[in-house]
């Protein structure tokens, strides 16, 4: 490993201790070095608090002057009304760093090369690490977002060793041992929210909460065209005030349909109606922009089967964890259903795959193939900021 990974590295582990708690900002991490040895580190904690930068800066103090700073994610660079802490350009500017070594550029719009042309401007050294898949994946929800415009799409879900994700009575609790679900309650504690299809509360009333991790539970979405959300279920009962309902009323709607609509909103639920697809369901394009405008970014699909299939067939997906368990269930309900592939060269591919082993479990972790490429090229940066390759 040469000596950038290295400190590259760092500020990815560091990054990593605001996981779950910056949202909608990015994680971020920041070491200072001199003399070929960090002198202070710093991260992004929560939304709201000093960024990465700042808090190496800040750790510094006078030793700042001269020092080398690496940073997971391009400084910020621009003032906002809703932005809460400085441009951290302004502080790297003032305390006399000499060279900035970025790990990913910056994708908001408002910055995206423009904090590298304001460190240029001032004669600070700035370069851009030529590797830098690992940042791209590590800000995933942050990253697709601001490139793509729609809430990340992160489906999840707990296999037996045949595909099944029920038994043949639709009975799932529970396929995957409390290992393994704790990690995926840390995948819950990630999303701004969790979604499932009508099938899965009226099998199973889940509470989708993050009870088995420390953190957030995120905004539960239930997709449930004809309203069938029973008003005593756990989520309209617990969870009223958060959760949203995604309807598609029919043309042949009936009075009980705005009677049930009444009933929850009178509970704090939120209704809201996406556009019909083929099959009258929720089209599911139409249902991401409804609820990137509540301020969802990054979504967890648990399930069902249904809902799991739509978005696979739809290409509305960015990344799956599935876990496998050591268990067969035969006849039951099947993780995915038809895709409408014949050959098998034609089935849906992945990219950064990890198996991670979880007890006598493995968990399939990765990317939908063309995920990266997709990003790299809607992906706009100030032109000016690339030189040679480097920015
Ligand atoms: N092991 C695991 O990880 C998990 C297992 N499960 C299990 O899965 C089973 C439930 O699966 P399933 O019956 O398939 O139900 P789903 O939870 O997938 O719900 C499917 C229903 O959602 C509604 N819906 C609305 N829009 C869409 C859309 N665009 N695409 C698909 N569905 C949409 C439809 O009902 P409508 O037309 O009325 O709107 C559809 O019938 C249960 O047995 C549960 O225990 C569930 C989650 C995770
Ligand atoms: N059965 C199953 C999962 N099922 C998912 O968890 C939901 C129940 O959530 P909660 O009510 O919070 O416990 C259920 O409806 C489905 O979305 N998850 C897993 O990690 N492993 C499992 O074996
Ligand atoms: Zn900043």
């Amino acid at each position: 490993m040469n000596i950038d990974s290295f400190f590259f590295e760092r500020t990815l582990e560091l990054a990593a201790r605001g996981r779950g708690r910056t949202s909608p900002n990015p994680m971020v991490g920041a070491v200072l070095v001199k003399d070929g040895r960090i002198i202070a580190e710093g991260c992004h904690r929560r939304h709201g608090d000093l960024h990465a930068e700042a808090a190496a800066l800040e750790a510094a103090g006078s030793e700042a002057g001269g020092a080398e700073l690496y940073c997971s994610l391009e400084p910020c660079s621009y003032r906002s009304p809703e932005k809460l802490q400085p441009p951290c350009t302004e502080r790297i500017i003032a305390a006399g760093v000499r060279h900035v070594h970025i790990g990913q550029p910056d994708p908001n719009p408002k910055v995206s090369g423009r904090g590298v042309l304001a460190l240029r401007e001032v004669g600070i050294g700035v370069s851009l690490s030529e590797e830098n898949e690992a940042f791209w994946r590590f800000n995933d929800a942050f990253n697709t977002r601001m490139v793509l415009s729609r809430p990340f799409v992160h489906l999840k879900c707990a296999m037996s060793l045949d595909g099944r994700i029920a038994a043949a009575g639709g009975d799932s609790r529970w396929i995957s041992d409390e290992s393994a679900r704790r990690v995926g309650h840390r995948f819950r504690s990630e999303r701004d929210a969790i979604a499932v299809g009508i099938g899965t509360v009226l099998a199973d009333d889940p509470e989708l909460s993050t009870r088995l991790v420390e953190g957030h539970s995120p905004r539960p979405v239930v997709f449930d065209s004809s309203l069938k959300i029973p008003l005593e279920s756990r989520l309209v009962r617990e969870r009223g005030d958060e959760l949203i309902v995604l309807a598609v009323p029919s043309e042949d709607v009936t009075e009980n349909f705005f009677d049930v609509k009444h009933r929850l909103e009178q509970r704090g639920v939120r209704v809201l109606y996406a556009e019909p697809d083929s099959t009258g369901k929720a089209d599911l394009s139409s249902a991401l922009d409804l609820l990137y405008a509540q301020g969802i970014g990054s979504l967890l699909v648990e399930g069902g089967s249904g809902l799991l299939t739509s978005f696979l067939k739809h290409r509305l997906y960015d990344r799956l964890s599935a876990f496998v368990a050591p268990v067969l269930l035969g006849s039951g309900v099947e993780a995915v259903g038809d895709l409408g592939i014949t050959r098998a060269g034609d089935g849906l591919a992945f990219e950064g795959v990890n198996w991670f082993r979880i007890g006598d479990q493995q968990l399939f972790d990765a990317y939908r193939s063309g995920w990266l490429e997709e990003l790299r090229s809607n992906f706009t940066v100030q032109e000016a900021a690339y030189v040679h390759g480097t920015c």
